[in-house]
């Protein structure tokens, strides 16, 4: 079981090619890392693993299928900007209903308390709104997660909360991850094995 990405290519209109022959491998139950410098296209990379681009040629195979085209998405992804993640006119409840409600027991132990659920976006800290996008990308279906600079925003108390809940639910779950990261210390501690994304152009 893993998450198999062969000879992808990929431009964004008009531009050069980010990707001619990008090729990796994340297993189910593993944390990979995925490092590079600014503006290399590991966001590009992260929405193209997610479904949200389409790569011009090559293939995303996920458990041995093709990435679906359409319907729920295996391969969730996780925004470093959760305020641009959720639809700020919609209290928390609406927002996690949309994708399917986890339950009371998946909620507690990402740390989301009962009363949050009858806020709006503005009225948590953005700590607390990235636990909703957790909690939102952990479907039944979901086998894989991709997070893209998942803490970067937040004080290290907040980073480590975020990560020991993540990490924990992953295990569980047997779900592979993908962490996108600037950050080598915390790719160090959370990761199994580690890829330059320069080594995927
Ligand atoms: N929608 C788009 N249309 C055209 N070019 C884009 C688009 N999105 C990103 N790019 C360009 O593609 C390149 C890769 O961008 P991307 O955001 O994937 O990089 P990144 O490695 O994630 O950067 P950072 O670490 O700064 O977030 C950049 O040169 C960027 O300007």
């Amino acid at each position: 079981m893993a998450l198999v990405v062969r000879d992808l290519a990929f431009a964004h209109p008009g531009r050069e090619p980010l990707f001619r022959a990008a090729t990796l491998r994340v297993e189910a139950g593993t944390v990979v890392g995925l490092t590079g410098p600014s503006g290399v296209g590991k966001s590009t990379f992260a929405a193209l693993l997610a479904g949200d681009l389409r790569p011009a040629s090559g293939e995303i195979q996920v458990d041995g299928r093709p990435l679906p085209r359409r319907g729920f998405r295996p391969v969730q992804l996780i925004h470093q900007h959760p305020e641009l993640a959720v639809n700020p006119r919609w209290r928390m409840r609406s927002v996690l209903d949309e994708a399917g409600r986890p339950s009371r027991e998946t909620l507690d132990r990402i740390g989301i308390r009962p009363d949050w659920l009858e806020r709006f976006p503005e009225e948590l800290s953005g700590g607390e709104l990235q636990r909703f996008c957790i909690a939102r990308a952990l479907q039944p279906g979901t086998r894989y997660l991709v997070v893209d600079e998942l803490t970067a925003m937040f004080d290290a108390l907040t980073q480590a909360g975020i990560w020991h809940t993540l990490l924990d639910l992953v295990r569980d779950r047997g779900l592979g991850l993908l962490a996108i990261s600037h950050e080598p210390a915390l790719l160090d501690r959370v990761c199994d094995d580690q890829i330059s994304i320069e080594r995927l152009r």
